[in-house]
């Protein structure tokens, strides 16, 4: 479903990525680990397409990644690690959640969200809702590939575990691959079937 080759990105002088190979198979999980500043996130925004590599390609189905036609949601989807900074404050959740289509039922009830709080806006959330409302936007008929960077840091542990088996089992169905960007092994461990773990590229 996903095959990544021989990606190599560098920012300006500083080599970021060098030769990386990824698969992920549909409705599998992988992890990514590795530590601060290794190039996780650059890593994750280059599968979702968001960042083109200096070398390399990334195709999903057998196509490059990259913006989708106009009008159509991308097949690959980036969750950045802080819901605040994903959806906008002036909208309420009915409005977050809506995001160009009618939300669909499964996945919100997959993931937990409640029908009370269409009308609040995200800073009237917790950590956790505002999580799960932030993820359940970016699901649509077509996704195939979701990147999730650090979605659970900001939670505790039993609110990690119940968002990442919600999501997993949600994943699973559909059949959609995940790559779970986390600095937690035991995490990665418990949902991935494996890990890749980065490794700095030069003295920073
Ligand atoms: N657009 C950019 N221009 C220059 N440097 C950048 C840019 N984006 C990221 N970097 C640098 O590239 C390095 C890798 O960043 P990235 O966010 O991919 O790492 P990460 O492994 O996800 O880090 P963390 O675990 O701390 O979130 C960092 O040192 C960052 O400062």
């Amino acid at each position: 479903m996903l095959t990544a080759r021989d990606l190599s990105l560098a920012y300006g002088d500083r080599q970021i990525l060098n030769g990386i190979d990824l698969d992920i198979a549909e409705g599998e999980v992988i992890g990514l680990g590795g530590p601060s500043s290794t190039g996780k996130t650059t890593l994750g925004r280059v599968l979702a397409g968001q960042l083109l590599p200096d070398h390399g390609e990334v195709l999903l189905e057998g196509t490059k990644v990259g913006p989708a036609a106009t009008g159509h949601p991308a097949r690959a989807q980036y969750a950045p690690q802080s819901s605040e900074l994903a959806v906008d404050p002036r909208w309420p959740v009915r409005k977050v959640l809506a995001n160009g289509m009618a939300p669909d039922p499964e996945v919100l009830a997959a993931l937990g969200i409640l029908d009370v709080w269409a009308d609040r806006l995200p800073m009237q959330l917790s950590g956790g809702e505002l999580a799960r409302v932030s993820l359940a936007r970016l699901f649509h008929p077509h996704l195939r590939l979701l990147i999730c960077d650090e979605i659970t840091s900001q939670l505790d542990a039993i609110e990690q575990d119940l968002l990442l088996r919600a999501l997993v089992g949600l994943t699973g169905r559909r059949r959609i691959a995940v790559l779970l960007i986390s600095h937690n092994s035991v995490l990665r461990s418990r949902f991935c079937r494996s890990s890749l773990a980065l490794d700095r590229q030069d003295d920073r």
